[in-house]
């Protein structure tokens, strides 16, 4: 199983930032075996990133519809991220939960049509601050996890996000990330059997170069989904090379 670099631009870049961004990229890239690196852009960017990131290099939406079309106006559907050439797609990322009000069965959903159209979805989970300081980080976000994967195959990627450590600059350790990342791979297992062997569970969480290697080097950490270190190639490519 390839470690992945999955990277969120959040909303930023605009279409024209996209492509340079991903010239510098492709001037600079080194592929490191074992690592697969994929972007997360805004919709009005994949097409952009389609035709200008470096071979090997995927791409994603940040958000997916749960109906497949129709009138829900301001949607992305999907069968539109597939036909520009997506591979993934984030569901159920905190801030869509925070300011979208998304609920546990809509990301299920959401999931389940991303899953129907040939994307592989990135299903976030995670807890706030307060819940972690009571203690109970572990029972809420594996009751999190299996609401959110309610009639969900196993063709997933799983994303532990402490919301306290995203964009904060707090990092949780390594140590507290290999521990929540082992309780989900025992909740895959229960929901999936053998099979969640092979999904990876990432970390996110002010991921930088310089902490990428000691928490991808966690046993149950098979990568990190990257906000704010995103942004910026060199940023990128240390990520990358850290995990040479
Ligand atoms: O999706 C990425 C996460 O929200 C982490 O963001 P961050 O690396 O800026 O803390």
């Amino acid at each position: 199983m390839k470690t992945l670099l999955a990277l969120n631009w959040k909303m930023n870049k605009t279409p024209s930032e996209a492509r340079s961004w991903a010239h510098e990229l492709s001037e600079k890239y080194e592929p490191v075996p074992g690592v697969e690196l994929a972007v997360m852009a805004p919709a009005l960017s994949l097409s952009v990133l389609a035709a200008n990131l470096p071979a090997g290099v995927g791409f994603g939406g940040q958000d997916v519809s749960e109906h497949e079309s129709g009138a829900y106006t301001g949607e992305i559907s999907a069968a539109m991220l597939a036909d520009v050439g997506a591979r993934y797609v984030v569901i159920g990322h905190s801030e869509r939960r925070e300011y979208h009000l998304e609920t546990d069965a809509q990301v299920a959903a959401k999931a389940q049509r991303a899953q129907a159209n040939g994307l592989t979805p990135i299903v976030c989970v995670g807890e706030k601050l307060d819940v972690r300081e009571a203690g109970k980080q572990v029972p809420f976000t594996l009751a999190q996890l299996r609401a959110s994967l309610a009639g969900v195959g196993e063709d997933l990627v799983v994303a532990y996000e402490p919301v306290w450590a995203i964009g904060t600059g707090k990092t949780a350790t390594a140590q507290d990330a290999e521990e929540m990342a082992a309780e989900i791979r025992e909740t895959l297992r229960e929901l999936y059997g053998e099979g969640a062997s092979e999904i990876r569970v990432l970390y996110g969480g002010s991921v930088k170069p310089d902490n990428i290697a000691e928490i991808c080097g966690q046993p149950n950490v098979n990568g990190a989904l990257v906000g704010g270190a995103s942004l910026k190639v060199p940023d990128v490519l240390g990520m990358n090379d850290a995990l040479r």
